[in-house]
This record gives C-alpha cells, structure tokens and sequence, in this order.
C-alpha cells in the first residue's frame, strides 16, 4: 500500500544503498525514511527523510502536491534521518510554517539554520491542529527514543504517526508477515532502552481507537494492530517475549565453540522450546541482542584474555547493559588456559543488570572440555531446563 486514502499520500523514499543504518545497523533489506502528505483545505507535509534522499523525496513531494502549495511541515523527530530535508523545504516554500514540540525548536538550530522569519508552531500534549476535515492532534512522546519526539493522530481517518516507534529495518513495501523479525531488531537496538516511556505513551494512544500507524521507518501498520500493539507492550515491559535459552559465546581456538555445541545438545535434547546458538564475532551483534531480549534464559561463554574477558564479549555485555537487558535467567561459561577470569568479570557485568537470575553452576573450562567441565557443563544444562 503506497497511499493511504484519497488524502493521505505517500511520499517518503527507500533507501537500498546504505552501508550501515545510524552508523553501525547492516540493513541487508534497505530502510525506509517514511513521509506523508495531508491534504485539505490546508496541506500538511508529515516529516522529510535522510540527507541521503532529499532529491527524490522533493520529486515525490512536487508530484504528489500537483502545483498545490504547503500549510505545515510536522516534525515528529529532529533525528537527521527525518530531518535532512527541512532545510530544502522551507527555501522551497518560506511560507510554510513548522510544527514541533518546543524541545524540537530548541534543538532544531544546532542542526541548520533556517531564516529568521520562518513561521514556527509549538505543540504540547492534547493540542490540535486543524487542517478542514482533517484534524490533528499531538502528542508528546520524550525519549521514544529522542527528547524532542511527538505522536499526532489523525482524527478523522484515525491514522497515528508515530515517530520511530513500531519502526523497522527494511524498505517501505517490505513484507507484512515477516514484520516482527526486523522491528524487533530495530526497536531492542534502537528504542529498547526507553520502555518506560514507551509505556508511557502507548498508554496515551490507547484510546484513541487507532486504525492504521505510520511509523517513520518500514511499513504503514493498518490491520491486525492488536499484534503490533502487543509486540511494542511486551517488549518496552522487558517481558521475555518466547520461551527458549540463547548461547552467544566467543572463541579464539575452538574449544568453547565446541563447549557450546554440547550444551546446546543437552538442551535440546532435556526439551527445550528453542535453543539458538550465536558466535558472538561471526553474528551480527545487534541480532544476538535481539536474541538476547527475546527468550528468557541466555548462556554466555568466553574465553579469559588479558586477565579480562574476550572483547567481543564484553562489547555485547556492555551493549545489553545500555539497553536495560533485564529479568532473564543466565548462564557463565568461561575458558582460560592459565588463570582463568572470564566468568568473574561476565559475572560483574551481569550482576550490574536488573533481576538478573544467575545459575547456581558456573562452568569453568581449563583449554579443552574435559569429564568434570563436560559434568559441570551437563549440570549447568539441568538449570535451565
Ligand atoms: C592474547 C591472549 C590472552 C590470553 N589471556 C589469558 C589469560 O589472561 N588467562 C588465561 O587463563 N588464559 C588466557 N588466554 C588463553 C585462552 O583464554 C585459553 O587458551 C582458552 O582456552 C581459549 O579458549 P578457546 O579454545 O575457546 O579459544 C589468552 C589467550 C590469548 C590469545
């Protein structure tokens, strides 16, 4: 669906060439940098896209507007990947005037500058914007996942923009049934941090009696929404979402890919619903964050090195800490040849998370598996039965 209705247009743009999304993101499916356009008595533009695309986003914008002139331009987030083409649009129209949140305002000049006489319209919670039969009506939605962000819900129509939220790696047409895979990924590494404020405005929407949400990222959400809408409480909740133990381990000869590997058979041979095992420096770290989020019990084993723990792993602990990896059952595996240190200091890391459930049995390799870490591995699978 590239339109919404007869009033509410498409004009947003794909993106299929970037390396990395925010800088890091591999987004093998591309991203979509989403745009609408509200048509009325008064014309309203629902954000621009990344630098990146401000060329085919003016063409989509011009074509679909058909010689009409702009009333509004709605930011909904300063982020530069919707912001890229604000600067374009007010030399093409100077007298539209912009709506954001104050916060928006006040961050906006450290971005671009934009002439003095720009028309400016601040909005705060519940306020309406009237555009005919169309009407606007704001929301404030803080740290979702930025200061400055507002929601604005279409009455008529009953339509949610809703910044960044239910977002998702992939292009705008990307397939609807495989949506939670990549809007899992996107919100755990993007959003995942903020599930209070997440809560906080999905309570706010909730009776609104939304019908269809345009997120700024990946497809419009227009059936089903009590799917969506669950995903997003479970997941800003820090409920685990499925049943299963995550093993992401690291390796630098073998032998605890090898201890891995057998623990994993142990699980899923006592019956566990899913085991997923990740090479932490082979994966794509944000997918095994994902993973790390979506089952409730995860393994983590590395080898010691430097008297500290392998740096991949330490990067993946550190990164499940930003994001308040919270209220799971872990297990600690470690390897050392000498002195072995790795489980301390995974231990420390995981002690510092909330309603972190530690395994009584922490396996402690020396090298290779031998009969008492095989034992101790095997008493380790039993925990997490
Ligand atoms: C650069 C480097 C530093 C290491 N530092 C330690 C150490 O401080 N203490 C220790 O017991 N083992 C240390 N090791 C050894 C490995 O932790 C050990 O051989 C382990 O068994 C490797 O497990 P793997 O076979 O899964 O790679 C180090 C290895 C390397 C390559």
């Amino acid at each position: 669906m590239k339109n919404l209705s007869e009033n509410i247009q498409y004009i947003g743009v794909d993106d299929t060439d970037i390396d990395l999304f925010e800088g890091q993101y591999v987004v093998p499916a591309g991203m979509a940098y989403n745009s609408f356009l509200i048509q009325d008595e008064k014309i309203a533009v629902t954000d621009t896209v990344d630098f990146r695309k401000v060329a085919d986003w003016e063409a989509n914008l011009e074509k679909a507007l058909a010689g009409r002139k702009p009333d509004y331009l709605i930011i909904h987030h300063l982020e530069p990947d919707h912001a890229g083409g604000i600067t374009r649009f007010v030399e093409l129209y100077p007298e539209v005037t912009i709506v954001a949140s104050a916060k928006a305002f006040a961050m906006l000049p450290q971005f671009m500058e934009l002439p003095a006489e720009t028309k400016k319209l601040a909005v705060k919670d519940g306020d309406t914007l009237s555009l005919g039969m169309h009407t606007l009506q704001f929301f404030t939605a803080p740290m979702v996942h930025w200061p400055e962000v507002i929601f604005s819900f279409e009455q008529s129509e009953k339509v949610l923009f809703s910044a960044d939220a239910f977002g998702k790696f992939g292009v705008y047409d990307a397939d609807p049934d495989d949506w939670a895979c990549e809007a899992r990924r996107y919100y755990f590494n993007i959003v995942g941090k903020y599930g209070a404020q997440v809560q906080a405005v999905l309570k706010k929407v909730a009776p609104l009696g939304v019908q269809t949400i345009c997120p700024l990222h990946g497809p419009v959400l227009a059936e089903n929404l009590e799917y969506y809408l669950g995903k997003y409480n479970t997941w800003s909740s820090y409920v685990p979402e499925d049943k299963g133990v995550l093993i992401a381990f690291t390796s630098i000869y073998g032998h605890t890919a090898k201890a891995a590997e057998v623990l994993a058979k142990e699980l899923e041979t006592a019956g566990v619903e899913k085991v997923v095992v990740s090479d932490l420096a082979r994966s794509d770290m944000a997918e095994v964050l994902e993973d790390a989020f979506r089952y409730d019990r995860m393994v983590v084993m590395a080898p010691t090195y430097d008297a500290g723990v392998f740096p991949v792993m330490e990067e993946f602990l550190n990164h499940l800490k930003s994001k308040n990896y919270s209220n799971r059952k872990v297990g600690v595996v470690e390897n050392g040849s000498w002195a072995p240190m790795a489980a301390k200091k995974m231990t420390e890391a995981l002690s510092a998370m909330k309603k972190i459930t530690l395994c009584e049995t922490t396996v402690s390799i020396k090298s290779a598996l031998n009969a008492d870490s095989t034992a101790a591995l095997k008493q380790l699978a039993k925990e997490l039965v």
